[in-house]
């Protein structure tokens, strides 16, 4: 007779990114049954490296299975929808959808195919649509995408509706609550991942929602609903900023990069490409494309071949990617070379915002430094400049020329920087807070470690500043200010400090 059921539930610890298994309530009852008379399930699932990530879905509990023996090969096959592999095959996503009570069997064959294939693209989600459709949920989308303004020509940008990838992150929520105040029309769509925080991406989304922007839970990779989306919309714009961000977690997790910023761009470029009418596309490159180039300060024109990390090396891709949908296919494309973007409602795994939390919580601060004790330095950009330099581009973007999947002529091509071309050192950003947040930091200088950071960044922003008048108005001091209200007043003095 195995042990009871719960006594293998084990709190997760540390970063369970993309590591989570759904349960539905049938398929419980059936592994907790399995448990209760100890009959085998008869069936033969792969070892899942002797570590399940369990989400129960009565209580919204995580916890983790440990050694998962033949006893509880159950639980792996109560499963029934593999979301994706982005770590290796054992530790294989799983998600599964409630609404389809599926026989084992057929779990198992899902299961199994997908651990054969090793995807990087998740065969789960083309099976079952997970938290979309539906009559409601059409209704939802299509109101969310009307256009509200009157006036016809803005910037040559006329009337959008415009699909934002990303939309409950950083810099999609923010551009998506500002094209709404202006009257286009928005739709979102977010897969709502762990890879920081997932409440911080609900409280955007109730944000968003509060002034009318509707945004999707799903995965730019389900191919399935990005046409279905297209079909209850006809998207004139997709502002595409859905990606695996941070430099530095790309040698923890390489294959959510190539996950997210190149099979989930192709899915979502093969979409477009075959809309009608086919989109104009803006999305997000990455000032880290310049890698170590030295040449300052850093144009469009500058050799992006030496990239530092996997982050980069994905932006160029993506670089590549987006110019032969372009050479093919007609579509318009901007990419936009973002640096170091902070501000209000923003990551908490960038620098400026985990700094702030320890600082707050009387904890050390690690500081990099670069060769030969020389400071790093970011040319730091503030959110609401670059909330502008993704309007102007949308605005002035042009047509995509294809046609039921041809192309009929050249479409632009654009890449653009957008920074704030005055870089600051880290240790100046650690001063401007201290002053901010009136406490001192406890600072751990050590050298940089081999970890895919560049040594500084410094943008030339002429392209876009002749393109579309892109004027960065905010320096570090001023904005840092206004992030440090926003945290304060989202989090409290007391953020992550436990409560005695
Ligand atoms: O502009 C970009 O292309 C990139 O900007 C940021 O990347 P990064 O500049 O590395 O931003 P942070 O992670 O906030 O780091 C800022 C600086 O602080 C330093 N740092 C970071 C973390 C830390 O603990 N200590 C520390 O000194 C880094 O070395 C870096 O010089 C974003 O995280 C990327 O997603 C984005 O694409």
């Amino acid at each position: 007779m195995p042990a009871p059921w719960p006594h293998h539930w084990l709190p997760t610890e540390g970063n369970h990114n993309q590591r989570l298994t759904f349960l539905s309530r049938c398929e419980i009852s059936a592994v907790e049954s399995h448990h209760r008379t100890g009959k085998p399930l008869n069936l033969n699932f792969p070892n899942n490296n002797n570590m399940l990530h369990v989400f129960h879905e009565n209580t919204r509990d995580i916890k983790t299975c440990h050694k998962l023996g033949d006893a509880h090969q159950g639980i792996g096959l109560a499963v029934y929808s593999v979301r994706r592999t982005l770590r290796p095959l054992q530790e294989s996503v799983i998600r599964v959808k409630r609404r389809y009570p599926l026989p084992l069997s057929t779990i198992y064959s899902i299961v199994s195919t997908s651990y054969e294939t090793r995807s990087f693209v998740d065969s789960g989600s083309r099976y079952f649509s997970a938290s979309w459709g539906g009559i409601q949920w059409e209704k939802q989308v299509r109101h969310s995408a009307q256009i509200s303004r009157s006036d016809d020509i803005r910037n040559g940008g006329g009337k959008m509706s415009v699909l934002v990838t990303g939309a409950a992150g950083f810099v999609g929520s923010h551009v998506s609550l500002a094209l709404k105040k202006r009257g286009d029309g928005v739709v979102g769509i977010d897969n709502f991942n762990n890879y920081y925080d997932p409440t911080l991406k609900k409280s955007r989304k109730n944000l968003l929602s509060k002034n009318g922007i509707f945004i999707v839970e799903g995965d730019i990779n389900d191919a399935k609903l990005l046409a279905k989306l297209f079909d209850i919309v006809a998207f004139t714009h997709v502002m595409h900023l859905a990606a695996q961000a941070g430099v530095r977690y790309a040698m923890e997790n390489p294959n959510s990069y190539i996950h997210s910023n190149i099979a989930g761009l192709v899915t979502l470029l093969e979409t477009c490409k075959s809309a009608n009418p086919q989109p104009s596309i803006v999305w997000a490159s990455s000032s880290s494309v310049y890698g170590l180039n030295e040449k300052v300060p850093f144009s469009e024109s500058d050799r992006t071949d030496q990239p530092a990390s996997l982050y980069a090396a994905t932006k160029k891709a993506g670089e590549e990617i987006t110019h032969t949908y372009n050479h093919i296919y007609g579509l318009s494309i901007t990419g936009l070379r973002f640096f170091t973007v902070y501000g209000p409602w923003g990551r908490p795994d960038m620098a400026y915002f985990s700094f702030t939390r320890n600082i707050l919580q009387g904890k050390p601060i690690t500081v990099y430094r670069g060769k030969n004790l020389v400071d790093l330095a970011r040319d730091f950009t503030y959110i609401d400049d670059i909330v502008k330099g993704c309007l102007g581009s949308l605005d002035t973007s042009g047509k995509s020329t294809g046609s039921g999947g041809k192309k009929t002529g050249p479409a632009p091509y654009r890449i653009f920087n957008l920074g704030n071309t005055s870089p600051v050192t880290v240790p100046t950003l650690v001063s401007i807070l201290e002053r901010h947040l009136k406490m001192k930091a406890k600072k751990n200088i050590i050298d940089m470690p081999g970890n895919g950071d560049v040594p500084f960044t410094h943008a030339n922003i002429s392209s876009a500043t002749d393109e579309f008048d892109y004027k960065p108005t905010t320096d570090l001091q001023t904005g840092l200010k206004k992030f440090v209200r926003w945290y304060l007043s989202y989090y409290g003095y007391n953020h992550g400090k436990p409560i005695n």
